[in-house]
Formats: structure tokens, C-alpha cells, sequence
């Protein structure tokens, strides 16, 4: 993958969508299509801008065969997985067999998932081994609820996420991560953070990372805002100097809208300086 080259990024941007508990596999396939479509239609460059989907686990063995028989540059990834490789965990889904369907990420501790499964920094820390283990790429989920925003300390608040996820995790490994900075408070709420707002903390999580590893690795690390993102507001995120990416959640499963986050450079050319 080569680096976009817009006088903005020095690391790759990631538009990243995820379907949640949306679309079964039959109407993932037909949107995944309809996306491809639409961005060769578009001329897109997926060198400049990777284009990730993560649809439900029952969608990704379709979303294989049809990535790999139409030759898609689409990459995609789960929205979670076991800390285990195998055995006597019913209903989990080893990164072992996600790594075989394909998958190039994983979503680890998304606020739903710490929300309403109770998901623990230790345990997303065995979660970010597994994924490493099986040569899948963290997409490392962080951010504060409402309450912790109103009372000043959300950056604390998510910097103590980080540090607790990624126990035990080297700088090497730190430096392929994806770490998405979401809000809870601006998750399908249609409440965006503001791009200050997305700066500040992924400023502060790179510093964190120099801080827990060094600058290089700090660097190299991709950073993602999410929360209400919209083909309206992500070009005015993107432009942000830390913000590498988003992840899309609701807007993602519209294909025009998706399709023009994606091509969110597009709307930047009369502000990107030459
Ligand atoms: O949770 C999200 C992506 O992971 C964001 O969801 P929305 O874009 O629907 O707010």
C-alpha cells in the first residue's frame, strides 16, 4: 500500500465501515457490490485511500468469495473475536478462522461491545493478542461517554482505555495498529464531534503512544475518528493533522454516502495547499 501523497497525511487513510448488526448476507453482498461499483465508477484510488468494510460474521465467508472472484480493492475485517483460538466457548469466533475468510482487521472494544457485553480493558488486551496472533490488524476502539465528556476528563478517561488495551502489546505491533478514537456520547446520536474535538484526542493518543513506546512508532500508528460521520462533515475531520480515518457506522450502509466519505479528498482540493 502506497502513501497518500496529499500534503496532509503522511500515513495512509483508512475510511472504514461498520455495518454492525445490519444486513444479512445476501443484502451485504448486494451492497459491497454496489460499492465497488460506484468507486470504480468514480475512479477511485484505493492505494490513496484504503476502503474497509466490517460486515456481521455470517456475511464475511460471501463477502470473501465475492472480493476474491471480482478482484475488489475493498479490504474487510470482523466486528470482534474470541481471546481463544479454539475449543469450548460457544458462540465465539476464533481470529484463527477470520484470519482463513480473509480478513485484513478486527474491530476490538467497540463501545457496544464494552457497553452492553461488559467488555474490560484486560480482557480487549487478550482480544489485541489474539488478533496479532492470527495477523489480523487491531482496529482498537477508546472514547468516553457523556458524563466523562461534561466532567472534563475525557482524555484521561480514554488514555487509560488505551493504556489498559494495550497491555503487553510491543511498539512494532503498535506501529500496524488502527486505533478509532468514538465518542459514546456521538455514536448514532447524529451529534459529531467537532474536528477540534477529533484532533484533541487523537493528538493526545499519539503523544500517549510516543509516551508508552516512541515517536517513530507514534508516527506510524493510524488514528480514526467515529460518531456520526457523514459525506457533510468527514472532509472537515479528515483535514485534521492526527485524524488518519474514520469509522463510519449508520452513513456506511447508505453506498452514495459512504462512497463520497470515501472520496472525501474530493472535497478538499480548493482548501489543501499546493
Ligand atoms: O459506532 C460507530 C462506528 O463504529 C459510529 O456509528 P454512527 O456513524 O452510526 O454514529
Amino acid at each position: 500500500m502506497t502513501t497518500s501523497t496529499n500534503g496532509k497525511f503522511d500515513r495512509t487513510p483508512l475510511i472504514a465501515g461498520n455495518w454492525k448488526m445490519n444486513m444479512d448476507h445476501v443484502q451485504g453482498i448486494t451492497l459491497l457490490q454496489k460499492l465497488a461499483w460506484t468507486l470504480a465508477d468514480a475512479n477511485h484510488d484505493f492505494d490513496r485511500v484504503e476502503v474497509a468494510v466490517f460486515p456481521p460474521f455470517t456475511d464475511l465467508r460471501g463477502v470473501q468469495t465475492l472480493v476474491a472472484g471480482d478482484d475488489l480493492p475493498v479490504v474487510y475485517g470482523a466486528q470482534d473475536l474470541s481471546p481463544h483460538d479454539s475449543g469450548a466457548y460457544t458462540g465465539d469466533i476464533s481470529g484463527q478462522f477470520l484470519s482463513r475468510l480473509g480478513c485484513r482487521y478486527v474491530l476490538v472494544g467497540h463501545s457496544e461491545r464494552r457497553a452492553i457485553h461488559g467488555e474490560s480493558d484486560a480482557l480487549l488486551a487478550t482480544k489485541v493478542a489474539a488478533a496479532l496472533r492470527h495477523c489480523l490488524v487491531p482496529v482498537l476502539c477508546v472514547g468516553e461517554a457523556l458524563e466523562i465528556r461534561q466532567a472534563g476528563s475525557h482524555v484521561e478517561h480514554t488514555l487509560e482505555q488505551l493504556r489498559g488495551s494495550l497491555a503487553g502489546v510491543t511498539a512494532e505491533q503498535a506501529a500496524s495498529l488502527v486505533i478509532a478514537y468514538e465518542p459514546v456520547w456521538a455514536i448514532g446520536t447524529g451529534e459529531v464531534a467537532g474536528p477540534a474535538d477529533a484532533q484533541e484526542m487523537c493528538a493526545a493518543i499519539r503523544n500517549e503512544l510516543s509516551e508508552l513506546y516512541d515517536t517513530a512508532t507514534a508516527a506510524r500508528t493510524r488514528l480514526l475518528y467515529g460518531g456520526s460521520v457523514k459525506a457533510s462533515n468527514a472532509a472537515q475531520i479528515l483535514r485534521e493533522r492526527d485524524v488518519d480515518g474514520v469509522l463510519v457506522g449508520g452513513a456506511s450502509l447508505d453506498v452514495a454516502e459512504f462512497a463520497n466519505i470515501v472520496r472525501f479528498e474530493h472535497h478538499l482540493v480548493t482548501d489543501t495547499p499546493a
